[in-house]
């Protein structure tokens, strides 16, 4: 079994928890709270932001021209192709996509962004690449389990949503990272393996959060201004 494989077995506790979360089946029924979305894309807007910049670190640490042009082809993708799905959510809100970005991040974004953070300064390319890996995965099975179980067609409010993370582009981003992991797992101590299986799990974990946090429009105790990552 491939190391990637080992990965997405053992956390298929996750995955499951994911696919039932209420935000996503809210998804596949196209029915969710707007207060909900809006707080999903103001806090989205800022986590692939960050996403973008950990790609910087990783590239800074690739050792190839093939991964360098991945993390090149995929920071390209997030920022002119990963807004469709953010649209389709403002336009079902009635609410312009200018006006939800440069919030502060409620708690479960910010711990998720400083994990990545964390990983991408302190650890190894494998490490960034585990902490990585949940968001194309996760999102790209939603799409598909979404797209089998509630067959939208085009007038489905997430119709838009649904088809982007289906789609052979997110699959494409997801076998290339996971490609790029196995590959770098073939020649590392059983120590660093252990690094990477930690990060994996807890991004798939706050993938989970995340969705949780935008259904619960989770806030600090406090909901003193705060400054925004830059
Ligand atoms: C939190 C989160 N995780 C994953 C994705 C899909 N790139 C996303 N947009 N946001």
């Amino acid at each position: 079994m491939t190391f990637t494989n080992q990965l997405r077995k053992e956390n298929d506790d996750i995955f499951q928890l994911i696919f039932e979360h209420p935000f996503v089946e809210g998804i596949g029924k196209g029915d969710i709270a707007k207060s909900a979305i809006e707080h999903y894309v103001k806090a989205d807007f800022e986590y692939l932001n960050a996403f973008m910049k950990i790609y910087g670190l990783a590239l800074a640490k690739s050792t190839s021209r093939k991964d360098i042009m991945y993390f090149h082809d995929k920071i390209s993708f997030i920022l002119h192709d990963e807004i469709h799905p953010h649209h389709n959510f403002c336009d079902y809100i009635g609410v312009g996509y200018e006006s939800l970005q440069g919030h502060s991040l409620p708690p479960t974004a910010d711990h998720y962004i400083k994990h990545m953070m964390y990983h991408a300064q302190l650890g190894t390319l494998g490490e960034i690449l585990g902490a990585l890996l949940p968001c194309p995965w996760t999102y790209l099975e939603i799409g598909k389990e979404l797209m089998e179980k509630y067959q939208p067609k085009e007038d489905h409010p997430f119709y838009q949503w649904i088809r982007f993370y289906a789609d052979s582009r997110v699959e494409n981003t997801t076998n290339d990272m996971r490609m790029l992991l196995d590959r770098y797992a073939e020649h590392i101590s059983p120590d660093e393996k252990l690094r990477i299986k930690d990060a994996f799990r807890k991004s798939c974990q706050l993938e989970l959060k995340f969705w949780e946090m935008a259904y619960s429009l989770e806030q600090w105790p406090s909901d003193g201004k705060q400054a925004i990552h830059s």
